[in-house]
């Protein structure tokens, strides 16, 4: 075993729900991602977690017996569990238990990178904090009476308040900040739009292979080389979102949008503090649903990815999903099924098939023009081989000849200029 990482007990009830056994794999995995390994798993079966302790009494016991004979002081929980359940266990076991939503937030708060990422987690912490404030402070006051007797209650319920107040306040405070980054984002955002450059978001479960397709567009078909995003083989590598410029050999351009990967029960406090970071994708015009292909549970991936995407209130954008890691799950590969690809994103052939499906959704509406600027116009032709896609210029008496395709929304910008042909 590691030495540097912490000793865990991982526990889980199995309330007959099909996919039990998988989601405390993934338990074992988000374990991992937050520098811990887990020494001993215990599970049990119920029909509903016992309101007070979560498993039931023998269990906790032999919970308690676990923690003396393996010297662990760690309890990580599958599910969220109510504070006072928490506070039982923990004075039942002599652990310090740490539930699933809150693992989850711990391993944020330790990738994020950028200071709206920080505050994002920041805020999701505050927010599951709040309500288990009581937790805390009863503590505080165990304390404080165990020395002062009954005298100091009064205060100590002041305390509580006091801490609530003071959390509320600092909400308040992230929010704001927030708020002023979220405005610029958003300006950000009108101006591509204004561009009219197209945009494609790659979506999916965390680990599926995100960022290293879009590494693979970037490295080939980027305006600027060196700005990769991190590939990491953990959870949650990619907490930002990162748009990056493409344009392919046809000239053809659009944005690529690198996303936060998702997990099964991701804690909605956290949906919610990432929301603005995820509307990146709301705004695409097509999404790129990465699935690792070698996982066998790649179907409830799937689900858990949909379901996401409408908890953060995504619309019905086109999709295109991709069968990543094929290499790893010995099929053929790149073969494509409709829209769809099954793939390998470490094969350059696998990335220009997947290339052709993206440019054939992305550009449906082009349309084929050609204009005569004249040269007294030289802001036209910077617009249109900066916003659109150009494969010909020629340079007559009468000023520049450029044949374009664009979309039919954009081309009324420069209709005084079109010619027949
Ligand atoms: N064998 C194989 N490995 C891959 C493939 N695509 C990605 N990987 C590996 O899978 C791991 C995760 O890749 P990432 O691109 O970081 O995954 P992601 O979807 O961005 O993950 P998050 O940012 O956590 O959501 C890395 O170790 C990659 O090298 C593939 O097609 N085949
Ligand atoms: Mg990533």
């Amino acid at each position: 075993m590691n030495d540097n990482l912490t000793d865990v007990i991982t526990i889980g009830l199995d309330l007959n729900d099909a996919n039990f056994q998988y989601s405390m794999e993934e338990l074992n995995n988000l374990v991992t991602a937050n520098n811990m390994q887990s020494v001993e798993t215990v599970t049990q079966k119920l029909d509903h977690p016992d309101p007070a302790t979560y498993f039931g009494k023998g269990k906790v016991e032999f919970l308690e017996q676990l923690v003396k004979t393996t010297e662990t002081d760690v309890i990580v929980a599958n599910d969220e569990l109510s504070p006072s359940q928490i506070r039982n266990l923990e004075k039942l076991t002599n652990a310090k238990i740490i539930d699933r939503t809150g693992l989850i937030l711990e391993i944020f708060a330790n990738r994020a990178r950028s200071r709206e990422a920080k505050l994002q987690v920041q805020l999701a912490k505050l927010n599951y904090q709040l309500p288990r404030l009581r937790t805390s402070a009863s503590q505080r006051l165990d304390q404080q009476s165990a020395g002062g007797g009954l005298a100091n209650r009064g205060a100590g319920e002041t305390q509580i308040e006091l801490n609530r107040r003071t959390i509320q306040h600092q909400i308040n405070h992230v929010r704001h900040e927030l708020k002023e980054i979220d405005k610029s984002y958003d300006t950000q955002s009108k101006k591509r739009k204004q561009n009219d450059l197209k945009t494609i978001a790659l979506v999916g479960y965390t680990n599926a292979g995100k960022s290293t397709i879009m590494n693979q567009l970037v490295k080939r078909f980027g305006e600027n080389e060196g700005k990769e995003v991190t590939v990491k083989n953990m959870l949650f590598a990619t907490l930002d979102t990162s748009v990056r410029k493409i344009e392919l050999p046809n000239h053809k351009r659009f944005l690529a949008t690198d996303t936060v990967g998702f997990v099964s029960q991701l804690p909605h406090q956290l949906i919610q503090a990432f929301k603005s970071t995820l509307a990146e994708a709301a705004n695409a015009d097509l999404l790129i649903q990465v699935v690792d292909y070698s996982d066998p549970n790649q179907e409830l991936m799937m689900q858990t990815t949909e379901a996401t995407l409408k908890e953060i209130g995504v619309p019905d954008i086109p999709m295109i999903k991709v069968f990543n890691k094929a290499d790893k799950s010995g099929e053929n590969y790149p073969v494509r099924e409709g829209n769809n690809i099954i793939m390998s994103a470490l094969d350059p052939s696998s990335i220009n098939r997947l290339v052709d499906i993206i440019s054939e959704n992305l550009f449906k509406d082009y349309i084929k023009k050609t204009y005569l600027v004249p040269f007294s116009n030289g802001q036209v032709v910077s617009d249109l081989n900066e916003n659109e896609t150009v494969y010909q210029t020629d340079y007559t008496d009468q000023g520049t000849v450029l044949r374009v395709e664009l979309p039919e929304t954009s081309a009324g910008k420069y209709k005084k200029y079109e010619v027949n042909e």
